[in-house]
């Protein structure tokens, strides 16, 4: 469904992603490991549209959208959980998730959208219980399912999602990875997952990719990318010599 062939991106004339190539097929978790800085979140922006690259192309079910705008990146169904969530923290959860309607939403889609809320409110039930609350008053981990399930508002077919873990409480780590295949399971969503925590990353997904320095140095099964030892010593660093929290 989603295809990167050699694709280039710079910021000004820092060359950061150095002809990257790589596949997300339908319903597939891939996860994309490496260290800080080696341009994982970079590769997201260009996928969306934040950021425009230099060479290569993307193909996203068939259809070449490189050089498609954002909105029309999400139309098409795509949808990025960033880092560090983006919410809009003084509105409340309900006004978030109406956020995520904005390429499809009009006052004659208010039914839609009231049966988009309750389908969001079964798979997402403590949103339910928050919905009138502004948005910063969840915790770290409430709003990170928020910004998924607002991610979700827009019929994604593929999520991507930025360090979902990111400063959560490893109970709520758990929950999450859980909803994430979830969606998966109910939705056969493909998701595309950018983890610090590698092993938890490599138990919900099929196939793993690791970055260094803006080219990607591994590609292979995820079960198989936990046995390689050259692997977890250089990439996926001390995280896999602690227990599975999964
Ligand atoms: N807006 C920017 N302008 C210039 N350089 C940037 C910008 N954003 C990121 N960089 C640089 O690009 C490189 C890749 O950053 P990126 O955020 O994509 O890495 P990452 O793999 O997502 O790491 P992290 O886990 O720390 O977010 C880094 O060297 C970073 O300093």
């Amino acid at each position: 469904m989603l295809y990167l062939k050699g694709v280039s991106a710079y910021y000004g004339n820092l060359h950061i992603l150095k002809k990257i190539s790589l596949h997300v097929g339908e319903g597939e978790i891939v996860a994309l490991l490496g260290a800080n800085g080696a341009g994982k979140s970079t590769l997201l922006k260009t996928l969306m549209g934040i950021l425009f690259p230099k060479g290569g192309e993307i193909l996203f079910q068939n259809q070449k959208i490189e050089f498609l705008s954002t909105e029309e990146r999400v139309r098409l169904g795509l949808s990025l959980v960033p880092e560090g969530k983006g919410l809009f923290k003084p509105l409340s959860v309900e006004e978030n998730l109406l956020l995520g309607t904005y390429t499809w939403y009009n006052f004659k889609k208010k039914k839609e959208f009231e049966r988009k809320l309750e389908e969001i409110y079964a798979l997402f039930p403590i949103l339910k219980t928050k919905r009138k609350a502004p948005a910063g008053t969840l915790s770290g981990g409430q709003q990170q399912i928020l910004a998924i399930a607002r991610a979700f508002m827009s019929n994604p077919k593929l999520l991507l999602l930025d360090e979902p873990s990111m400063g959560i409480a490893p109970n709520l780590v758990l929950e999450i990875f859980q909803y994430i295949q979830n969606l998966r399971e109910n939705y056969n969503l493909s998701i595309l997952l950018v983890e610090q925590n590698a092993r938890l990353a490599l138990k919900i997904a099929d196939r793993v990719y690791v970055m260094e320095t803006g080219k990607i140095i591994y590609e292979g099964e995820a079960k198989n990318a936990l046995e390689n030892p050259e692997i977890q010593r250089a990439y996926l660093g001390r995280e896999v010599d602690r227990e599975a929290p999964l």
